[in-house]
């Protein structure tokens, strides 16, 4: 018993050296065991949230467009910031540094699209090119868009028919209107409507106008925010509601109309005499796609196009390319005439241009170094996508110190980055075009603070037949005609309320009058 107390009791000259040496192991075993299991990012911070409704609410009960509603919430939350809308978890990302994270750090884990109700029923199983997941079949498809459709080889060969568009029947048709109020925006879209179904299928058609509708009605449905598309997990609702019949019916009458055009191209290819008087013309995007399909090789392990793949790929690139290029020239007509010195400056350089020739053509387009910056200052403000289209995260990352889980909806809010002070200093909201005067900033995805276009792998597949509508149609409006507000509005009262869809439009319709002007006087 002695024995035990004696080993039991304390002394101080060789227990507490024993006691600070076990103390300082434990100390560094659990640092050590701490750093070897690093807790993940936190998810970003984000608005409270509803139960069933998550953040739905707060984007939609507003008087404001999802993208100003959600740079306001940027502003407190940050510029990575999550939402859940309906079941889906969503990140939205507002800065040039995150947009960089998402459009090149990890744009290869990002560059696949959510899944669309509408466009799995548009598009046939989503086998066009913008709404198509990320894998080898949207490689091809894409591979294809950039190398045939719409290189700038391609581009250049449908020049006839934007000149013949844009420079022929636009002009006519605004000049038979000379000096009574036109609704411009509605001309803009007839004729880049136009110029893209003469590209796409040929000639303009019987069917071209009901197309027109239908692929109209198409992008109302396309947002990836209707009731079926937020709340996946109940599959029952897209049939409850009736909204999968109406997408079928839409499918179904643009189905019929494509089926003709095509059975219409290949007749006419089957057709040897036909065929040697085109083969002199130009070929179309359908011609393109169907030489493809025709010209695959057996031996290849890919599967042949079909035609359902090219009725995909057709309708998605006439649905890109319709709105998108007329509405950017409907907002630039907006901002210069509620600027009236831009206009003057912008009228005088494209008139002193083509003075010579008596008439605006596309060569030395690119030269007009104020309109090509009218035309960037206006993509700033008014990008056609604000959002971005949408993007799928396939594993988890981290974007600004965040976590963004796998499966996750990211969207870029360029429209915010485009008017943040920090990149475009106090004034960023002005309308000025001087600042892309002598700037290097370009619209391609390299610059994280424009991004118009949007950026890495998903980068907008037509920015250079979008571009030449735009440059050419722009040219023309200005060459000929003077412009003036109706009645006595003032250009500071000009309404620049925007309205969210798949592109952003004006909400109101851009009302002016053309007067005619001779510029060879
Ligand atoms: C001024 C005119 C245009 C603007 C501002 C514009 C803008 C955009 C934007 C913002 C995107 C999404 C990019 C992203 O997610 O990062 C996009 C995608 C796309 N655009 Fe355009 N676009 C225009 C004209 C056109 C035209 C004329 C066509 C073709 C006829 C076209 C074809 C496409 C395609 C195919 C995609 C999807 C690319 C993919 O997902 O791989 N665009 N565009």
């Amino acid at each position: 018993m002695e024995q035990l107390q004696k080993h039991l009791s304390f002394s101080p000259s060789t227990d507490i050296p024993l006691l600070l040496l076990t103390f300082t192991a434990i100390l560094l075993a659990t640092n050590l065991l701490r750093k070897s299991k690093i807790p993940p990012p936190p998810l970003p911070p984000g608005p409270w949230k509803l139960p069933i409704l998550g953040n739905l609410h707060q984007l939609a009960l507003t008087p404001f467009p999802p993208h100003r509603r959600l740079r306001d919430m940027a502003e407190k939350y940050g510029p990575v910031m999550q939402l859940q809308l309906g079941e889906l978890l969503h990140v939205v990302v507002s800065s040039p540094e995150a947009a960089r994270d998402v459009l090149r750090t990890h744009d290869a884990v990002l560059a696949s699209r959510p899944f669309v109700l509408a466009a799995d029923i548009f598009f046939y199983g989503r086998t066009g090119i913008s709404f198509t997941p990320y894998g080898d079949y949207w490689r091809r498809v894409r591979k294809i868009c950039v190398m045939e459709l719409l290189s700038d080889r391609r581009v250049l060969s449908y020049r006839a028919v934007r000149e013949d568009e844009l420079c022929g029947s636009m002009v006519r048709r605004v000049a038979a209107a000379a000096a009574t109020t036109v609704d411009l925006g509605e001309i803009l879209y007839w004729a880049s409507n136009r110029v893209i179904t003469r590209s796409a299928f040929g000639a303009l058609r019987e069917n071209t106008e009901s197309f027109l509708a239908v692929v109209n009605s198409m992008s109302d449905a396309l947002s990836g925010l209707s009731v079926s598309d937020l709340y996946p997990s109940i599959r029952f609702l897209p049939w409850l509601t009736g909204f999968r019949a109406k997408l079928t019916a839409l499918h179904r009458e643009a189905d019929l109309i494509l089926e003709e055009i095509i059975n219409e191209h290949k007749a006419r290819r089957g057709n040897h005499d036909d065929r040697s008087a085109a083969a002199a013309a130009v070929d179309d995007i359908l011609d393109v796609l169907l030489d493809l399909q025709e010209a695959e090789d057996c031996n290849s392990l890919e599967s042949p196009l079909t035609n359902d793949n090219i009725k995909a790929v057709a309708t998605e690139l006439f649905l890109a390319g319709s709105g998108t290029a007329s509405v950017t020239i409907e907002w630039i007509m907006s901002e210069i005439m509620r600027n009236p010195r831009v206009l003057r400056k912008v009228q005088e350089e494209v008139r002193r241009t083509f003075r010579g020739k008596g008439k605006v053509d596309e060569q030395g387009l690119d030269d007009l170094k104020y309109m090509n910056a009218v035309i960037k200052e206006v993509l700033r403000l008014h990008p056609d996508g604000p959002l971005l289209a949408p993007r799928e995260s396939q594993e988890d990352l981290v974007v600004g110190g965040y976590l963004v889980p796998a499966r996750t909806k990211v969207m870029v809010n360029v429209w915010a980055i485009g008017r943040d002070s920090r990149s475009w200093g106090a004034d960023a909201e002005k309308f000025d075009p001087e600042r892309f005067l002598d700037c290097s900033v370009d619209y391609k995805g390299r610059d994280f603070q424009f991004l118009p276009f949007g950026g890495g792998r998903r980068i907008c597949a037509g920015i250079s037949f979008g571009m030449a509508i735009v440059k050419l149609g722009l040219a023309n409006l200005l060459y000929h005609f003077d412009w003036e507000l109706p009645g006595k509005t003032k250009p500071e009262d000009l309404d620049m309320t925007e309205r969210f869809g798949l592109t952003l439009r004006r909400n109101s319709p851009l009302c002016l009058v053309p007067i005619a002007f001779n510029p060879a006087s």
